[in-house]
């Protein structure tokens, strides 16, 4: 799924009112009834009490637009309108007559109001700010927001939460709702999932407003949402006369004295993840350790106690290589003999990308097409530090459009980087922020580059397939219980989730009632 500008969305907005040659006013009136579906199906004309606070521009004229509807099916509410400026919008001004003539009087409210009571149990609707926001709310209005978000009451979200902006982080970080739910109108915004602005977002959904179909089809983004849908679209069968040289042959360097288990964890993880085969390549104190741990891996030693020399007499198809590798100067010197020789596609995880921040000279000996999986301190070291999660994204833009390759950002939204364009992940879960949690990424992903995947789809898929197994692994272990060995053994639940027919979306239609 797409994600789009807060600018796209507006130029949506403009093509589809004329090529569907409907007015705006109708545009909010669907944006309006959708939200009034939802909320209608769910809550069944429950007698709870509903606090819409509204704003004066089109995000609060949905507000006002869907308080007629619950008026109209009996709902009891109670309407605001934030006064935060005198430039109302038509079609806000519509909807409050349109309130009006039904016998509803809002409650303005402006800097010298009293702040309403708001029950634990009441539900409050946010329509104060929408994707227009273009400044941080005055401190009136900050102090609604707050008040708001420490009612305990459900708070619900129209299109965004208010206060968020949709292409910088906030300033005043107390001018946010908090929001429970969001339903953002027909695609989701780039702020649900960065670390900074992720925060005002339990849940979000998707309402289908009608936007013209081609110009989402046609519009380009700087950043897509992957789900199984985008993922399957790459997804390679398994084909009856193969073999498994077939399905590639996966090289895993790393391994020092005391970190040999990373090397454990991203080998099986490759053969999990289907690579026909795969050799770890660690130093002499990890033979013994790796043959016991898992027969199906061969090995191959360098050094004793750390990596010396990275050389072998095998033609792998591709390497994944950090892991647990440290940084002994021997080490150091062997991944730069390595990197000048290296044709092959490269992983590189861990201390290969800690390595190459502290000599970026040698940046210019990894192949294109390579992938980079930093953590977030990796990735501080790789691209420098950076003021907020929207300069880090462009850093990292900056990083793969110069180098050619792809960057794994990894976090609880991982987002993957090439060519200037952001792949946004949307499985996985906190239990994974676990030891070996991004070992296993690694494996997985160099197992899929092994079976011929692209750098850019193994990248997307791996991280996706890792997440997923840890949404389908923390189900029988629990949050604290989640370990990396168990993200690897449900790799192959992940492989099968993929061809579930998802479960049924509750009906959304309107009903009477
Ligand atoms: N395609 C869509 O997504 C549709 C969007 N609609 C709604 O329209 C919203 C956008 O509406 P608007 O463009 O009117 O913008 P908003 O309703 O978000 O904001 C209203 C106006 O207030 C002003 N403003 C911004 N920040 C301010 C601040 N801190 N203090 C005082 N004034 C400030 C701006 O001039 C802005 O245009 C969307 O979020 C959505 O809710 C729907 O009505 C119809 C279809
Ligand atoms: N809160 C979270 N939600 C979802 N995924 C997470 C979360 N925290 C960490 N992860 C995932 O777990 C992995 C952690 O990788 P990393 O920090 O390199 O771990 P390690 O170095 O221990 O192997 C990444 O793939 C990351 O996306
Ligand atoms: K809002």
């Amino acid at each position: 799924m797409k994600v789009f500008t807060a600018a796209q969305i507006y130029k949506a907005d403009t093509f589809t009112i004329e090529k569907q040659q409907i007015t705006s006013d109708a545009l909010m009136e669907r944006a309006a009834t959708q939200i009034f579906n939802w909320m209608h199906v769910r809550m069944q004309g429950a007698p709870v009490k509903i606090h819409l606070f509204c704003g004066i521009g089109n995000n609060g004229g949905d507000g006002i637009a869907l308080a007629r509807h619950l008026f109209e099916h009996g709902y009891d509410i109670a309407v605001y309108v934030v006064k935060y400026s005198d430039k109302r919008s038509k079609d806000f001004l519509t909807n409050l007559d349109r309130l009006k003539d039904r016998k509803i009087w809002p409650i303005y409210m402006d800097a010298d109001s009293d702040l309403p009571e708001i029950h634990p149990n009441d539900i409050i609707v946010d329509a104060i700010f929408g994707i227009g926001l273009n400044r941080t709310p005055d401190a009136w209005v900050a102090k609604i927001i707050q008040h708001l978000n420490t009612s305990k009451a459900f708070i619900l979200s129209v299109d965004i939460p208010s206060g968020l902006f949709t292409d910088s982080v906030p300033e005043d970080k107390e001018a946010v709702i908090k929001a429970n739910y969001v339903l953002s109108f027909q695609v989701p915004k780039l702020v649900f999932f960065l670390p900074e602005t992720g925060i005002y977002v339990e849940q979000w959904e998707v309402l289908d407003i009608g936007l013209d179909a081609e110009f989402l089809m046609n519009e380009k983004t700087d950043f897509e949402l992957i789900s199984k849908n985008e993922v399957l679209q790459f997804y390679r069968p398994r084909t009856k006369y193969s073999h498994k040289g077939t399905y590639g042959h996966a090289l895993i360097v790393g391994g020092s004295y005391g970190k040999m288990g990373a090397v454990i964890l991203t080998s099986r993880a490759a053969l999990k993840a289907g690579s026909g085969l795969v050799t770890a390549y660690v130093p002499e104190c990890g033979y013994a350790i790796l043959q016991t741990a898992i027969p199906e891996v061969m090995v191959l030693t360098n050094g004793k106690e750390a990596i010396e020399a990275i050389e072998f007499d095998m033609k792998p198809t591709v390497i994944g290589l950090g892991i647990g590798m440290g940084i002994h100067d021997k080490t150091v010197k062997a991944l730069e003999h390595f990197l000048k020789a290296n044709k092959l596609p490269l992983v590189l995880d861990a201390d290969a990308l800690n390595i190459l921040s502290k000599n970026q000279d040698q940046m210019d000996f990894i192949p294109e097409n390579s992938i980079l999986t930093p953590h977030p301190k990796e990735l501080e070291r790789l691209v420098g530090k950076w003021k907020d999660d929207f300069e880090k994204l462009e850093k990292v833009r900056q990083f793969t459009d110069k180098r050619k390759v792809v960057i794994v950002v990894k976090g609880a939204h991982t987002i993957t980087f090439f060519e200037g364009r952001g792949y946004i992940n949307t499985t996985g879960n906190p239990g994974m922020a676990t030891a070996g949690s991004g070992d296993a990424l690694t494996g997985i992903i160099t197992g899929l580059i092994a079976q011929g995947y692209s750098s850019l789809q193994a990248a997307i898929f791996g991280v996706y397939i890792h997440g997923k197994s840890g949404d389908i692994s923390v189900e029988n272990t629990g949050y604290q219980a989640l370990i990396a060995s168990d993200i690897i053994e449900g790799i192959g639940s992940a492989f099968l989730d993929l061809f579930k027919v998802p479960e049924e979306r509750p009906d959304t239609s309107e009903k009477d009632g």
